[in-house]
């Protein structure tokens, strides 16, 4: 590019980018690389908007890696499918506005297959069924969570109304009696007593205090084989807990900060800035090394986990767990919150933890550090979303709403005697929601839009999930 192109090229309000397409792989080098770096600095002094032809030049990596030079774009227009690199980040932050132009090739060309796929409201709605008239509140699921402390009260107010808004029948909250007494003003129809759940969350907000209790709900829902979710703090109590889980029991919900630091913990040590430039691979590590699956959160936030599983992997369905003194049809033994906090010593791992089923899946390994979930594995990305939802609390409501879906889904199952669960699609449909409600809460959907609060979202979640239901 010479002078004259350069003054050409700044007088232009729109550049058309066909420089390097889907062909090439690896970092752009030599002239090119030169060319598409001159090209970068001269979009950021002139500011034309840059429609790409199919992929940005220079976005070349099929997982979403950024290897070198690129020329990022205002608009992409790709062609047929989604290309990894358009909606994988980091490289998505890169693509601009995704306009995809069907080329007549068939239903292949329109739809991306495993193993990176593109989440939508139409696979979103499928996991959050309208009640019928056959439904109560325990086919519509329960959320034991153990979420704030003193010293986070309002993550625990926001976990749990992450969880209501998922649509489930009922939230049993084992906190502080601050954070209950704040949850309690907020939302009265949450329960604090111990008793019947279909899935437990762990994590928001909790301290040094709260960590007994939430070994506690963890090692019951393990040992039912109930789906457990597990955030922020006590992420690091997943080394200790993945060689006594059925796989697809566990979801983990991670930050890049929260991934490099329990990677290292297990045994593959890296950092923030590696797992944010890498982060498909840091997400399929953590479900190669912990069998569970991944919601690795970012501006995109990547699932990663095992196909559809059995029973054998995350428990039998029909069987109702966890059953309190107030629930006459329930099983051996019930999760009981505000007993637990007065037992002595209930954090320690119990005698009686075993396998129920007597089996812990497939790809349960057999020794520690040994990779679990190689096969079949698959992971959805969720668009890339609103930046405004990067506000503190953000990721407490979403951990509630994942435990909120797996507890509608699994309740579901136990109704109907299924035997079939897909932990990842329920997983990428709540963070599909979540995205959507930030969206709709900031009002930022063909617009920049504006600041918002974590609660914000929470409140946006129920006109999500019933405009995609109507739909
Ligand atoms: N209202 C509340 O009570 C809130 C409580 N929270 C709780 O605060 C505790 C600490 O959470 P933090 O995440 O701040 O602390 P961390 O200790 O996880 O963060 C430490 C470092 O991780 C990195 N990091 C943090 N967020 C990141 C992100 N989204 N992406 C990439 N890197 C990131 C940063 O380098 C940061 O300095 C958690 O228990 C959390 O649940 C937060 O959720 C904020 C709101
Ligand atoms: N730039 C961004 N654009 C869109 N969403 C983002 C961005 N950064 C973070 N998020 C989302 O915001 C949430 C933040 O969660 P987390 O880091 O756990 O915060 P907190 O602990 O404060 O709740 C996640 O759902 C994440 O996907």
């Amino acid at each position: 590019m010479d002078g004259q192109d350069a003054v050409r090229l700044a007088g232009a309000r729109v550049w058309i980018d066909g420089i390097v397409g889907t062909g090439v792989r690896g970092p752009l080098e030599g002239a090119l690389a030169d060319a598409v770096r001159a090209l970068a600095a001269l979009k950021r002094s002139a500011g034309p908007a840059v429609v790409a032809v199919d992929v940005p030049s220079g976005l070349t990596d099929a997982r979403g890696e950024v290897p070198g030079p690129l020329l990022p774009a205002e608009v992409t227009v790709t062609m047929g499918a989604h290309k990894e690199a358009l909606v994988l980040p980091p490289a998505a932050g890169y693509a601009g506005r995704i306009e995809r132009v069907d080329l007549g090739l068939g239903p292949a060309d329109a739809e991306r297959t495993p193993p990176v796929a593109l989440h939508t409201a139409a696979s979103a709605a499928a996991h959050y069924p309208a009640p019928t008239s056959e439904d109560h509140k325990y086919t519509r699921g329960v959320v034991g969570v153990v979420a704030g402390s003193d010293t986070y009260p309002g993550a625990g107010v926001l976990a749990v109304r992450g969880a209501l808004a998922s649509g489930a029948g009922m939230v049993r909250l084992n906190s502080t009696r601050r954070v209950e007494d704040l949850v309690l003003a907020a939302e009265p129809g949450v329960v604090t007593a111990g008793g019947r759940i279909q899935a437990g969350l762990i994590g928001p907000g909790l301290d040094e205090a709260r960590r007994a209790e939430a070994l506690e709900l963890a090692e019951f829902c393990l040992e039912a084989g109930l789906p457990l979710v597990i955030d922020a703090w006590v992420l690091d109590l997943v080394p200790g807990l993945v060689d006594r889980t059925r796989p697809a029991a566990l979801t983990i919900t991670p930050h890049y900060g929260e991934a490099a630091r329990l990677l290292t913990a297990l045994g593959s040590p890296t950092t923030r800035a590696r797992v944010g430039d890498a982060p498909l691979s840091a997400a399929q590590s953590l479900h190669e090394l912990t069998g569970a699956t991944v919601v690795l959160k970012g501006a995109a936030t990547i699932v990663y986990g095992a196909a559809r599983t059995t029973p054998a992997d995350g428990g039998a369905p029909g069987r109702a767990r966890a059953c309190g003194p107030e629930q006459g049809d329930g099983p051996e033994r019930g999760h009981d919150p505000g007993g637990a906090r007065n037992r002595e010593g209930s954090g320690e791992p119990r005698e009686d933890t075993h396998d129920p089923g007597g089996a812990r899946g497939p790809e349960a390994p057999s020794s520690p550090g040994e990779p679990r979930g190689r096969d079949s594995a698959r992971a959805i990305v969720a668009p890339l979303g609103c930046g405004w939802a990067s506000v503190a609390g953000s990721g407490d409501v979403l951990a509630g709403l994942v435990a909120g879906t797996h507890a509608g889904a699994r309740a579901r199952r136990e109704r109907d005697g299924a035997d079939v669960h897909d932990p990842v699609a329920e997983a990428a449909a709540a963070v599909w929601v979540h995205g959507e409600a930030a969206r709709l809460a900031a009002r930022a959907r063909h617009a920049p839009g504006q600041p918002i609060q974590a609660r914000q979202i929470a409140d946006a979640i129920p006109p999500v999930i019933g405009g995609i239901l109507g739909a």
